[in-house]
């Protein structure tokens, strides 16, 4: 499902209107009363409903909102935020519909203020269609009166028409005043102000509903960002072949594992066995391979040269060469620490690692002292970070990550031409190319530590079976927030890495 700017759901509404021929009139027809069959499958029972339209094309989905409730024998009146002169064509077309139907339409200029509170008070449902994806800049009167009276009226159900009134579409600003809606039914696509907070809170429970707009429409101008689906990278997740073998599904290395974090590049390990890769490769600092011997089964384990202190040198195993030739992904990071000669340690990795490569954890904080060091790469790289780590790849503080973790993701992609993974309640991947996969999947039972190390796992595991990184990335974020989802038993208090892992398969399997 795409995911639209302003300006986006605009280009295309008019390439839909205007070379497609379809009529404005009939979007909005579609628009409203998809809207109106949201409402009706939540409320069996004919309630009373008031409807405020704008003057834009919102009102008008507004205005159809309102007839079809009342056809539905709904007791529906209808406030208007401006004259009649200002509406739109089609709006205008719909708010004479309802006119020639007997149904109250009363205009609102901030004179009959008791009269609007009194029904906004009554009513069992208020319907916000004031202002979509039109709003500029604050809202001016008489819309944020309106605004603030519904917010003070608390009606017991607030439907909003593709956003709430008051919301950036686009920054997920609130301008001003916004009206706190318990369902916004969005228009054909998603926008970002779903995602975005603090709009988002005033969102509530976001669905997105058909409006007839033809797929030819959105093939024709692709809009640059999607919301992650299967649909986008179900082509990589096939079944097995009865005639595989360990080799068919690839060899993983995974870079970690410093004293006193032998669990991170653990959890990476098994996760990425979980995930179906043929073969995974611990590398832990000399020190600490007997343990992550005793510990892990399945996988290998390679120790490399350290200092005693449990942290890798800057300095290569002498067999390196012969043994990196054998790793189709390197992911580098979980559990890594930091070290003297880290950042020349990281300089030969990003030179010698002649697959896709993996950054996480202490490997992007390494990182971070030189973004150049990414410019040799000719192979995929996928940084994964956090906010935090975010922040210091940037030169920024997590609040500026927070406010736009979009546009900071993107930004990022297209300086280092890396794939950026910004991990968080919803994840953010932006590819060098300008689109992004943002993902809704996950779920508050993974922010604990070590969720971040299975996804790097899961990832890696991916991309050394062979599935490009545009499949891969959005792949791994779907199936690991997932995980996190169906880990949950009891409580999402309770859950555990090691039990996100034990999901891999589930969540596999349901997505097959
Ligand atoms: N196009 C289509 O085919 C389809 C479009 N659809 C629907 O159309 C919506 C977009 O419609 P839109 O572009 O008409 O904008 P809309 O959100 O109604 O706002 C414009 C009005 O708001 C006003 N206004 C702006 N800022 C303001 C402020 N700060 N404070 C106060 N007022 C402010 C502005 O006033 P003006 O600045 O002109 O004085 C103008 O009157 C979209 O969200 C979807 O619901 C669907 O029906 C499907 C088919
Ligand atoms: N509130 C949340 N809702 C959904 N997913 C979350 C939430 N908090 C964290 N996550 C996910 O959990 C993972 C945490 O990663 P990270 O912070 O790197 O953990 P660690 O490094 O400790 O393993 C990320 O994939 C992130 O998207
Ligand atoms: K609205």
């Amino acid at each position: 499902m795409v995911l639209c700017t302003a300006q986006e759901a605009r280009d295309l509404d008019r390439y839909t209107i205007e070379v497609l021929g379809m009529p404005g009139a009939a979007l909005m027809e579609n628009a409203g009363q998809n809207a109106t069959r949201m409402l009706l499958k939540r409320f069996s029972e004919a309630k009373r409903a008031v409807v405020l339209s704008g003057t834009g094309n919102n009102g008008g989905d507004g205005f159809v909102v309102a007839r079809s409730l009342f056809s539905a024998g709904w007791k529906v009146s209808v406030w208007v935020s401006g004259q009649v002169e200002k509406m739109s064509l089609e709006t205008r077309a719909f708010y004479q519909v309802c006119r020639n139907m007997g149904l109250a339409v009363s205009f609102f200029d901030g004179d009959r203020k008791e009269e609007l509170l009194t029904d906004l008070q009554k009513a069992d449902v208020v319907v916000d269609a004031l202002l979509g994806t039109g709003v500029r800049g604050a809202l001016r009167e008489p819309v944020r009166c309106m605004v603030q009276m519904v917010n003070e009226a608390e009606p017991g159900f607030v439907l909003a028409l593709d956003a709430p009134t008051g919301v950036d579409t686009d920054t997920g600003a609130i301008l001003g005043e916004a009206i706190q809606a318990d369902l916004t039914v969005s228009f054909a696509t998603w926008k970002w102000c779903h995602y975005l907070l603090p709009a988002s809170e005033f969102c509530g429970e976001v669905r997105v509903v058909d409006i007839g707009m033809p797929e030819e429409a959105i093939h024709h101008q692709p809009p640059q960002t999607w919301v992650n689906d299967p649909s986008l990278w179900h082509d990589h997740l096939t079944p097995r072949s009865p005639w595989s073998h360990k080799g068919t599904y690839g060899h993983l290395l995974v870079l970690g594992g410093s004293k006193g974090m032998l669990g991170a590049a653990y959890l990476s390990g098994m996760a990425a066995l979980k995930s179906g890769v043929g073969m995974v490769t611990i590398g832990v600092p000399h020190g600490q391979e007997a343990s992550m011997a005793t510990k892990v089964t399945e996988a290998l384990v390679w120790g490399w040269p350290d200092e005693g202190s449990g942290l890798f040198i800057g300095d290569f195993p002498s067999d390196w060469e012969e043994r990196f030739s054998r790793f189709h992904v390197v992911t580098a990071g979980p559990g890594l620490g930091r070290f003297s000669g880290e950042k020349a340690w990281l300089e030969r990795l990003l030179h010698c690692t002649d697959g896709p490569l993996v950054l996480d954890a202490d490997a992007l904080n390494i990182l971070s002292s030189d973004l150049s060091m990414l410019q040799f790469r000719k192979k995929p790289t996928i940084l994964t970070p956090h906010p935090g780590e975010m922040a210091r790849l940037i030169g920024g503080t997590v609040k500026d990550v927070e406010a736009s973790r979009h546009r900071v993701a993107k930004e990022l992609a297209e300086k280092t031409g890396a794939t950026i993974v910004l991990k968080g309640s919803f994840t953010v991947i932006a590819f060098p190319d300008g689109r992004q996969v943002l993902n809704g999947t996950a779920s508050p039972a993974l922010a604990k530590a070590g969720s971040g190390d299975v996804l790097t796992g899961v990832l890696g595991a991916f991309l050394a079976q062979g599935i490009p990184v545009e499949s891969a990335a959005p792949m791994a974020v779907y199936l690991h927030g997932m995980a996190g989802r169906l880990a949950v038993r009891s409580s999402d208090y309770s859950v555990l890495a090691s039990e996100v892992i034990d999901n891999l398969g589930n969540a596999i399997h349901q997505t097959l």
